[in-house]
Parts: structure tokens; sequence; C-alpha cells
């Protein structure tokens, strides 16, 4: 089985990916850009690919031109067929010997301003460079040499790329940044894996005339969470035994795309 996932070696996305399939032999192959995954299985050059779907502080996520992939599998046919949250942990990172002090530029993936938020704004003189992946950011500085450059991706990304850790932890204790990663496909694709955690089903639904978007919320047991880019666009993971009802009468659904029904592992209780 061969699944994609961003790269190079040491991507948050390839540590979770393996976390969450220890029980099944799989190959995988690294893209350049989160935004090959989705071209990736609709040309059929993979079977699955593992995506960063969304993110505790930021929502849902889109690809460098802005797209949500929410919309894309709203759109594409396209179905979930597992999901693994992992805490991400963004450590800075530099060349060994260098002080922290000496760092005038940062080299990050697109989104680790925005979960970081408290970092930046406390170094906002920090000269921000976007790379596509973590991983990525810390080869480019590993090879660059420089002291005054540093990365941000994990401590063992770091140890791979001969870069000493700065400071442990960009995130701040009150921006627990928790990333749900999800293993999608053609729906026609056959997968199995022993059932482990929470069996959710995942509905896309197009919300019209929605006044006010909030971010997450949860509707007697059911979770909602709202897309910020595409304002008529809510996700419902609806969980067994949960009342579904009295939320899609309250909402003036126009179409509703149902991307599939899987496990769930490491799902916060808070969601439920
Ligand atoms: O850059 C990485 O290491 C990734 O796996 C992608 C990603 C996207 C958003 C937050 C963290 C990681």
């Amino acid at each position: 089985m061969n699944i994609a996932v961003l790269g190079p070696e040491g991507t948050f996305s390839e540590t979770s990916l393996k976390q969450a399939l220890t029980e099944i032999s799989f190959n995988h192959i690294f893209v350049k850009d989160l935004g090959d995954l989705i071209p990736m299985i609709q040309t059929g050059e993979v079977d699955f690919a593992w995506l960063p779907w969304w993110n505790s502080g930021i929502g849902f996520l889109s690809d460098k031109n802005g797209n949500e992939f929410i919309s894309q599998f709203y759109e594409g046919k396209l179905q979930i067929y597992l999901d693994a949250f992992m805490p991400l942990h963004f450590a800075l990172l530099g060349q060994e010997g260098a002080h922290i002090d000496d760092i005038d530029t940062i080299h990050v993936n697109p989104y680790a301003q925005a979960i970081c938020k408290t970092f930046f704004k406390e170094h906002s003189d920090l000269k921000v460079i976007t790379d596509s992946s973590s991983a990525k950011a810390a080869k480019t500085v590993s090879d660059l040499k420089n002291k005054n450059i540093a990365a941000s991706a994990s401590v063992n990304t770091g140890k791979k790329y001969n870069l000493s850790t700065l400071k442990t932890s960009m995130v701040a204790p009150n921006e627990e940044a928790l990333m749900q990663f999800v293993l999608f496909g053609k729906p026609e694709s056959s997968f199995s894996i022993k059932p482990t955690g929470q069996k959710v089903t995942s509905l896309v639904i197009e919300n019209k005339n929605v006044e006010e978007q909030r971010f997450l919320e949860n509707i007697n047991g059911v979770e909602v969470r709202y897309s910020s880019h595409n304002k008529e666009l809510i996700l419902i993971d609806i969980y067994d035994g949960s009342q579904l009802d009295d939320i899609l009468n309250s909402i003036n659904k126009n179409k509703i795309k149902n991307l599939g029904q899987y496990y769930s592992q490491n799902r916060p209780h808070n969601f439920k």
C-alpha cells in the first residue's frame, strides 16, 4: 500500500502517519507540497494520502492558494478512511553553538506563524521565511550553516538535520496546537485496519444564509466545525448514538456530502 505524505523526512505529517499506522505495513511517498496530495489521489498515482486537515488554533487548513481542503473534499470524490490527532511541538532550532539572541531570521512551514501566534508577536523583529514543510525548513537551515538563521520543526527533526534546540516549544501554553490528520482516498479504495478509537461519520454541509460563523461548537453531543474561509461549509462529525436531527433541522441544508465512516484515534474527549 502506497501513502503520499508531505516530505522531506521528519515532517509532523510523517511522524503522525507512522504513529497512526503501526499495525500495517505501507510505503510512504513524499510530496513537496501539501497541495500535491489531492492531485496524487485524483490521478491514481497513489491510493491513499495523509493530510493535515484541521488544527485547534487555526481551523481547517488551506493549500498555498488559499483553497481550504474541506472545500476540495466537498467538491471532489474523496473519502476519509482514518484520522488521528497529534499535538504539535514546534521547537526553535539553530546551528550548533548558536544562541537564541543571535537569531534574526526563521524558516517555518506556512502554518507555523498562525499556530505559534504569541511567539511571533513577541519576536516581531524576526524575518520570517516560509518553506513548504517544517522538515524542509530544518533541512534548509542546516544547509545554510548560518548562526543567525533558525528553523521551526520538532526537536527530533532538528536532530535528524544536525540542528540544536534553542527553545523546546514555540507554542504558548494557551495555544495548545492539536492537529487532526486524515487518511483519504477515492471512495472505491479498499482499506482494512483493526478498528481502534472512536467510530465517526463526517458530513460536510453547505450552510447557506448563515449570518454568524462560529469556530467549533457542540450541539446535543454533535460536534460542529465551521469553515473560516468558505463561509458556507460546515463539518459535522457524528458519533454513535448522537442526536443529529435537531442540528439538521436548524440549518438550511442545500447539499450534504458524506466523507465516510471511519475510526478516529486520540480524538479529544471535549469534542464529544
Ligand atoms: O510541516 C510539516 O511538518 C507538516 O507535516 C505539515 C504541517 C502543517 C501544519 C502544521 C504543522 C505541520
